[in-house]
C-alpha cells in the first residue's frame, strides 16, 4: 500500500518531505509572511544539535512534531511545537574510521517521514527506521562498506511503498548506484547500477531511450560497457548522493549520477556511461526508462547529482511536463520529463567557459579545446576554468514557484586552475587523481557566488544578486511573494520577487542548511539550520581532512573565519503576535 507521505505534503501546514514535496519544488502555499510584512520577521525560538560541522538538509515538520538531525554522528530529535521539549532522541553508535573517508565534510542531508516511520541515513551506509512516537529502532540495513570508501551523506526518499538511497565516494572509486526498499522491512527490492552490464544497470538496449541526432532513440546493448576500457567500469563512480524526485502520473522516479573516477580523464578514455546522467527508472521494476548524459568523459568533476525537479511549465511558448536541472557544469537544462526529450540547455551563470553550448541535436557540450584536461593531459595544469569542480551549483538545492513559474537557484560564482595526474587505486584511499585551485570568476563583481531567478522555458537569467559567498543553502519560495536563502556567513535572506533584500538576520553559524515552512496553531513559522561545512565550509569544518588536500583548497572561503564558528543551531523565526 502506498505511504502517507505523498498526501501529507499536500497539506501547507506540513513541511513532510526534506524537499517540500515528491517533484523538488521547495515551495509552500503559506502566505501568512508576505513581502510588505517579511521585514518583521523574530526569533520564535532555537534548538543546538550539539554537534559540530556541516548541517545540511532541514527540520521536517508533521502535525505538532518537529524531526531534526546532526551531521556525524547523526543524531535525531523529535521536538513538541507546543513546547519544544524533546519527545525522543537517537544517537547511532557508528564507527568514527567512516570520517577521513567523507570528501566533502560529514554531511547529512536529512531524514524523511512516512507512516509513523523516521527514515535515517547514516555516514557508514546503514539506512534505518525508527519508530516517530518513541525513536525506537524497527530495521535497519547496511547498503555500503566504508572500508572501501562508500559512504552516505543523502536524505532517505520516500516514494509510495519504497524508500530509496544512494552512495557517495566517487572521489574513492566507489560503483554509483541506488536501492529501493520495503519501508516496512527494509528488504531491498531492486538495486541499479550506473556503470557496467546491462543487467545490472536496469536498463532495457531496445527500450531504454536517450537523446541523439535530434530525437529519442534506444540506448542498443551495453551502452555502458562500450564506453569504458577493461574493468575500469568497477571503479567508475557515478554515485547517486543528491535529491531525487518522482512524478506520480509517469511512475518514474529521476536523479542524477556523479562525476567517473579518477579526476584524472587520460585514465578512463571514453564517455564513461552513465556516470554524470539523469536517470528516469520505474519505481515498481526499476527499470529505466530514459537516460541522458550531461557531461560525457568529465574532465573537471562536474558531478551531475543536483537536484531534478519536476514542473509543468511553457517551453518555448508550449505547455510542457518539464524536468529542470541545474547541473554543476554550468548549464540549466529543461527536459520533457516523461520521453526524455531535450528541449533547453544555456548557461545560468555567463561565466561559464569550458564548453561554448550544448549541441542540441547530440545533446553533447562544445568542449573548448583550451579548457580540456584530458587534451592539455596529466602534470599540465589548466588554468582559468569556469565553472570550478564546485559547480556552477553543488547540493544547494532550488526552488521552483509555482505562481511566478520562475526558478531561484543559488549559484557559485568560482573559476579553477585543474592540474590531473597518474593515479594507482588503494581500496579506502582517495582516487582523485588532480590537484585543484579555486577562486572568484575573474572580471566580475569579486563575490563566489550569485542568487538567481531563472526561466527554464527559455534559458534565460532574470535576475542575479551578487554574494560574497557561495550561495551554499536550498532555496524556499512561498505563495507570500517572499523568496529565502542562506548564506555562509550565516545570514538567512528575504528577498522579493525582484531580488531586493527585505530583511536579513545574522544566525549562529554559516548556512549550508535548507529552508523550510509550515504552519503551527495559526502561525506561520520559517526554519533553518546554521552549521558550516560541506565543501565550501571544509576548511574551517575540519581543517582539509587529511587525505582529501587533493580536492582543493578554495582561496577565498578562507575569510569565512572572519564571519562565523562551527555549530549546528536551529533557529525558527515568525512574525510577532499583534
Ligand atoms: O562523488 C561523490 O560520491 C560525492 C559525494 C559528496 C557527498 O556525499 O557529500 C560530494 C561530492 N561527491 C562532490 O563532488 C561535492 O562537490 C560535494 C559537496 C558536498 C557538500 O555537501 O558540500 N558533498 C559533495
Ligand atoms: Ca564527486
Amino acid at each position: 500500500a502506498d505511504s502517507d507521505v505523498e498526501q501529507l505534503t499536500k497539506d501547507p501546514k506540513n513541511w513532510a518531505m526534506q524537499s517540500g514535496n515528491l517533484a523538488n519544488h521547495r515551495y509552500s502555499e503559506l502566505k501568512q509572511i508576505t513581502a510588505q510584512n517579511a521585514k518583521n520577521l523574530q526569533v520564535a525560538w532555537t534548538f543546538s544539535t550539539g554537534v559540530l560541522r556541516g548541517h545540511e538538509g532541514g527540520p521536517l515538520v508533521v502535525g505538532d512534531t518537529m524531526y531534526i538531525h546532526s551531521p556525524f554522528p547523526n543524531k535525531v530529535f523529535a521536538l513538541s511545537l507546543e513546547d519544544q521539549s524533546i519527545r525522543w532522541k537517537y544517537e547511532p553508535k557508528q564507527d568514527p574510521t567512516v570520517i577521513p573517508v567523507m570528501c566533502c565534510d560529514t554531511v547529512n542531508r536529512g531524514v524523511a517521514y512516512a507512516n509513523g516511520k523516521i527514515f535515517l541515513q547514516q555516514a557508514d551506509t546503514t539506512l534505518v527506521a525508527l519508530d516517530a512516537k518513541t525513536g525506537a529502532e524497527l530495521w535497519k540495513i547496511k547498503v555500503g562498506d566504508p572500508k572501501i570508501g562508500e559512504t552516505t551523506t543523502n536524505t532517505p526518499h520516500v516514494f509510495k511503498d519504497k524508500v530509496l538511497t544512494g552512495i557517495s565516494g566517487g572521489e574513492f572509486g566507489v560503483r554509483g548506484r541506488v536501492t529501493a526498499h520495503d519501508i516496512n522491512t527494509g528488504k531491498i527490492l531492486w538495486k541499479a547500477y550506473s556503470t557496467g552490464p546491462d543487467n545490472e544497470l536496469m536498463v532495457d538496449p531496445g527500450r531504454t531511450m536517450t537523446w541523439t541526432d535530434g530525437k529519442m532513440a534506444p540506448i542498443g546493448p551495453n551502452s555502458s560497457l562500450k564506453t569504458w576500457q577493461g574493468d575500469q567500469w568497477k571503479l567508475g563512480g557515478g554515485t547517486t548522493w543528491g535529491w531525487y524526485s518522482y512524478d506520480p502520473a509517469t511512475n518514474l522516479v529521476y536523479y542524477g549520477t556523479g562525476n567517473p573516477s579518477t579526476w584524472n580523464p587520460r585514465q578512463r578514455p571514453g564517455d564513461n556511461k552513465w556516470s554524470m546522467t539523469i536517470f528516469a527508472r520505474d519505481l515498481d521494476t526499476g527499470m529505466a526508462k530514459w537516460v541522458y548524459q550531461m557531461t560525457p568523459h568529465d574532465e573537471w568533476d562536474y558531478d551531475g547529482v543536483n537536484e531534478m525537479i519536476l514542473a509543468d511549465i511553457k517551453v518555448k511558448g508550449q505547455p510542457r511536463k518539464a524536468l529542470v536541472h541545474f547541473d554543476r557544469n554550468g548549464f540549466g537544462y529543461t527536459l520533457d520529463r516523461v520521453s526524455g526529450e531535450l528541449l533547453v540547455a544555456e548557461k545560468y551563470d555567463p561565466k561559464v567557459n569550458w564548453a561554448t553550448h550544448v549541441d542540441m541535436k547530440t545533446g553533447r557540450p562544445q568542449v573548448v579545446a583550451k579548457y580540456s584536461t584530458d587534451k592539455n593531459g596529466p602534470d599540465v595544469n589548466s588554468k582559468g576554468i569556469c565553472p570550478s569542480a564546485l559547480g556552477s551549483k553543488d547540493q544547494q538545492p532550488a526552488s521552483f514557484n509555482r505562481k511566478t513559474g520562475l526558478f531561484y537557484v543559488p549559484t557559485n560564482h568560482v573559476c579553477m586552475d585543474y592540474e590531473p595526474f597518474q593515479i594507482e587505486y588503494t581500496a579506502g584511499q582517495p582516487y582523485v587523481g588532480s590537484t585543484l585551485s579555486m577562486y572568484a570568476a575573474p572580471n566580475s563583481h569579486g563575490g563566489l557566488g550569485n542568487f538567481i531567478a531563472w526561466d527554464a522555458g527559455t534559458g534565460k537569467i532574470v535576475w542575479s544578486k551578487p554574494e560574497k559567498f557561495s550561495v551554499w543553502s536550498g532555496a524556499l519560495s512561498t505563495a507570500g511573494d517572499v523568496v529565502f536563502y542562506g548564506t555562509l556567513e550565516g545570514y538567512l535572506k528575504a528577498v522579493d520577487l525582484n531580488g531586493k533584500e527585505l530583511w536579513k538576520f545574522k544566525t549562529p553559524s554559516g548556512i549550508i542548511g535548507n529552508v523550510h515552512t509550515w504552519e503551527y496553531k495559526g502561525k506561520q513559522y520559517i526554519g533553518v539550520l546554521s552549521g558550516i561545512g560541506g565543501w565550501a565550509g571544509i576548511g574551517l569544518a575540519a581543517g582539509l581532512t587529511k587525505g582529501t588536500e587533493g580536492l582543493g583548497a578554495v582561496g577565498g572561503y578562507k575569510d569565512l573565519a572572519k564571519y562565523t564558528e562551527l555549530g549546528g543551531v536551529l533557529t525558527v523565526f515568525a512574525l510577532p503576535d499583534r
